[in-house]
């Protein structure tokens, strides 16, 4: 092994959305120290465009990069390609695949999170977290004809409506979609549009933000086996076209409160005997039997079995923890996280986490919760960076506002959503109001009210109510007087509360 360098100051792993914003933070607090990020990807995420939409929300577009472009941005930052593959935190030092060793005074793990597949080694099953993975899901998807889609959280709302010239059986766990970001109401707005065909606007709509053409270059021949790069985020979809090998634009059946209860290779499933269903036309449950042969056959807990090409399994993600654990006792949150406080230090010394990789276990307020979410792993990169300056220089620091209030804009099919605070009365119990107001294929408003204070909503469309809305979850008025007026499209609600 080389002899270690000299003793670096600060070290971040991972080339993901939370470990660039942590170390360019860094950079700029620290300019006269080296700072190194390293990272297993051959590529790392810059956020551009950042727009501070109102108080709490932002908006931003994210590019996958050269390291050398953050490095010509930030002379201070060097970034090393490598692997860690072990962590002495009594040593106060990381080793990398290339066999370097590098001694941190201060470390902040950034290494993401990894999809959580229902059944992990089967060729048949895809899970959709990096450009890598993404390319594969859509090389797979121009051979196919039908697909099954496991899940019922982000990616799989993005596929459902995505994915063109292809059938799709989407099983979900629960009674209605999205049950991550929506309620059932919100649900049923969706899947009005999600079961029509879509409208020429949304297709004259998509933007390419990935991949500039030098780091795909990168990505061909430096990718390694064994690690997966960052996360998609924003718009992942917006450059790859997902269309299977039909014509028509899009066909979906939708199987409810059911699970995946055993996957069949065609052999298996041919020496079984059993049936399956041929794909429901009219949106209703099939009752027909499949007479095509499918390479994969999935039994659904309801009893339905379908053929299918392939399977996406999006399925939730698992904290990315495992080349730090051993011989270091950190703490775990339950989802596997690395337990951070409100310093976002982990529970060993000198060793901070933020993004996908950490759970954090500081009291959070009342209308704040941890979703595993690009926005957040920006917000947590750039503040674990303050909290490692902080200590450094021996000032406390006070919580970021970011984790005031929960805010997270997005898109699903091709309405704008906006989610604050406690958006699905999280926590609330029975004892909390909903209000809502809809229109059917323009806009549905849904606020969570709790003894006459706004906790949370759900806006869908261009409803230009967001700013207004954190403010009154951020203040916290008694709201108890204004009753149904609030949601009133007759009323100008700015000005009602300017
Ligand atoms: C398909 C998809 C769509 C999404 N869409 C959205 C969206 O629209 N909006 C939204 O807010 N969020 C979205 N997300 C979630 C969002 O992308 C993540 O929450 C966010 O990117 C997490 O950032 P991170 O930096 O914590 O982790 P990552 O982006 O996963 O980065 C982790 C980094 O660590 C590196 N690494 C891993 N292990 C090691 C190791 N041992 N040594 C060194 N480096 C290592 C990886 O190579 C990578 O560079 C989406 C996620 C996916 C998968
Ligand atoms: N626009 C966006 O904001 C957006 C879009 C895509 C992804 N993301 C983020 O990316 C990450 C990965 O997305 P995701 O959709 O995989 O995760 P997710 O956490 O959003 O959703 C996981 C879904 O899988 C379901 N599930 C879990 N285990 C299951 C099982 N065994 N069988 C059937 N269903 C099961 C859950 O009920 C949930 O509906 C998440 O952090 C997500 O928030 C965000």
């Amino acid at each position: 092994m080389e002899a270690a360098r000299p003793a670096g100051t600060f070290v971040v792993v991972g080339g993901g959305i939370a470990g660039v914003t942590c170390a360019e933070q860094l950079a700029i607090n620290f300019p006269a120290e080296d700072i190194l990020l390293v990272t297993a990807s051959p590529v790392i995420k810059a956020v551009t465009n950042f727009k501070q939409v109102s108080k709490v929300l932002e908006e931003f577009d994210v590019e996958e990069q050269p390291s050398t472009m953050l490095e010509n941005r930030f002379p201070n930052i060097k970034v090393i390609e490598s692997g860690v593959k072990q962590l002495k935190s009594d040593k106060h030092c990381i080793f990398t695949e290339d066999g370097r060793e590098y001694v941190y005074k201060k470390l902040c793990l950034c290494a993401g999170a990894k999809p959580k597949l229902i059944c992990e080694g089967n060729p048949y099953v895809l899970g959709i977290r990096d450009t890598d993975s993404a390319q594969e899901f859509q090389k797979q998807l121009t051979k196919a004809r039908r697909i099954m889609i496991v899940g019922n959280g982000g990616i799989a709302l993005e596929l459902a409506y995505e994915v063109e010239g292809c059938e799709v059986i989407w099983a979900i766990k629960d009674k209605a979609i999205g049950n991550t970001f929506f309620d059932a109401g919100a649900a049923e707005f969706l899947t009005s549009r999600l079961l029509s065909e879509k409208s020429e606007a949304k297709l004259a709509h998509k933007r390419t933000i990935y991949t500039v053409e030098e780091a795909k270059k990168e990505t061909s021949t430096k990718s390694k086996a064994d690690y997966v790069g960052s996360a998609l985020g924003p718009d992942w979809h917006g450059g790859l076209a997902l269309k299977g090998t039909e014509e028509f634009s899009h066909s979906i059946h939708i199987e409810t409160k059911c699970e995946v209860k055993k996957i069949y290779l065609q052999e298996e499933f041919k020496i079984m005997k059993k049936k399956s269903l041929a794909f429901p036309k009219d949106h209703h449950k099939s009752v027909t039997v499949d007479k095509e042969m499918w390479p994969v056959y999935v039994e659904l807990t309801n009893g339905s079995i379908y053929g299918c090409d392939f399977l996406v399994s999006a399925t939730g993600v698992t904290p990315n923890v495992q080349p730090f654990l051993h011989g270091n006792d950190f703490d775990l949150g339950e989802d596997g996280g690395l337990r951070v406080d409100e310093q976002m230090r982990t529970s060993l010394p000198d060793i901070y986490a933020a993004g996908d990789i950490c759970t954090a276990c500081w009291p959070p307020s009342p209308v704040w919760q941890q979703m595993r979410l690009w926005t957040q792993a920006r917000q947590m990169g750039c503040y674990a960076a303050k909290c490692m300056a902080a200590a450094t220089m021996g000032h406390p620091i006070d919580m970021d506002f970011s984790f005031e209030l929960f805010a997270h804009v997005t898109k699903f099919f091709n309405y704008k959503v906006v989610l604050l605070g406690k958006y699905n009365a999280q926590g609330l119990g029975v004892d909390h109001e909903l209000m809502l107001r809809c229109t059917r294929g323009q806009e549905y408003i849904k606020v969570v009210m709790h003894n006459g204070r706004m906790m949370g909503a759900v806006l869908i469309g261009e409803t230009d109510l967001e700013e207004t809305f954190e403010n009154l979850i951020l203040n916290q008025m008694d709201l108890s007087s204004y009753g149904e007026d609030l949601l009133n499209p007759d009323i100008d609600i700015e000005d009602y509360f300017d």
